[in-house]
């Protein structure tokens, strides 16, 4: 079953927030706000699904309101109806024109508003899902790399404001193209799959992001870490893989699944760049290949040192 969404009702007549909410009690959440105010800070506390807004309010009016929640982006995307008795045209074009979705007004038919009301909550669903699928990658159902993009750019300036560290992870799992020779595409899907499972398992922090890279690649964000619990958590995740008990008859092929991770545990500021950093963390990632496969190596702590060179986008070991 569908869990109930949630409705803001901002008025400043107590009466008016009683015939609105007996009107939906039975349908969704509801939470009330007293005035323009407290209406913006509850946007914010509750994430509502829809707002109602009343126009005339005594402190802060509904226009002045709405102007707020679409200039923060915590509350920009929530849909807002005015709900108000003031008829003319040109308020209800003002209303529109800040972002309102839909404009009622009083006095109102309780059935029709209440209709109008189901209608935007299912639109307001329907755009939640659309924003998870373009964020997941179908495979592994974790983030893919436009969630990746985004979510690591936001971390990059939260970490610059607050000077805290960064860490970013990549994974890739080891002789991954035998594997699929040897068991075909389905299974190695299937890998994938538990890989995805098993990172997301030792993450625990719930601003750390497992995203799919591609193919058999991951990419690990891992904020207001420092390097060594970094480390920790990533060969947290590299022997749960390793352990990992493959069905029959994959468990009895000699072929054990492991990954091998590459990481960089940095201070963002003005002089470097996301980019730079990832980059960074592949290169530990290709020395951890070469040194045989199946471990954890951090910038920093590496032994062998990579010579980049022309003709090998990913640098030799020298
Ligand atoms: N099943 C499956 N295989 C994939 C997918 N994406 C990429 N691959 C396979 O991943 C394999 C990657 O092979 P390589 O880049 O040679 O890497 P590897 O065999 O893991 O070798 P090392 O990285 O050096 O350990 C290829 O066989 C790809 O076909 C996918 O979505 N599903």
């Amino acid at each position: 079953m569908l869990a109930k969404q949630r409705v803001l009702i901002i008025d400043d007549e107590k009466t008016n927030l009683k015939i609105l909410s007996d009107i939906l009690r039975d349908e969704v959440e509801i939470v009330l706000a007293k005035n323009g105010a407290q209406g913006i800070r509850k946007a914010g506390e509750f994430a509502p699904d829809l707002i109602l807004l009343d126009v005339v309010m005594q402190d802060m009016d509904g226009f002045e309101v709405i102007n707020h929640l679409k200039h923060d982006a915590a509350t920009c995307a929530i849909p807002v109806i005015f709900i108000t008795s003031l008829g003319d045209v040109s308020h209800e074009e003002k209303g529109l024109l800040l972002g309102a979705c839909d404009y009622i007004q009083k006095p109102f038919h309780a059935a029709v508003v209440l209709a109008r009301i189901k209608l935007h909550l299912q639109l307001a669903r329907q755009r939640v899902m659309l924003e998870k699928l373009a964020n997941i990658d179908p495979l592994t159902s974790v983030a893919n790399r436009r969630r990746y993009d985004e979510v690591m750019h936001r971390e990059w300036r939260v970490a610059m404001r607050n000077k805290s560290e960064l860490s970013l992870v990549m994974v890739d799992i080891d002789n991954f193209k035998q594997f699929n020779d040897r068991h075909g595409h389905a299974i190695g899907d299937k890998i994938l799959q538990e890989v995805a499972m098993q990172l997301l398992a030792q993450l625990k922090r719930p601003r750390d992001l497992v995203a799919r890279y591609g193919g058999e690649e991951f990419v690990i964000l891992l904020p207001e870490i420092n390097k060594k619990g970094s480390i920790d958590v990533m060969e947290s995740c590299r022997r749960a893989i390793e352990a990992l008990q493959l069905e029959k008859p994959y468990s009895e092929s000699r072929h054990k699944v492991t990954v091998s991770i590459g990481g960089v545990t940095c201070q963002p500021s003005m002089n470097t760049r996301p980019e730079d950093a990832l980059k960074l963390a592949d290169d530990m990632l290709y020395l951890a290949k070469h040194q045989g496969k199946n471990r954890v190596l951090w910038f920093g702590e590496e032994q062998g040192v990579i010579q980049h060179d022309s003709s090998s986008p990913n640098g030799t070991v020298g």
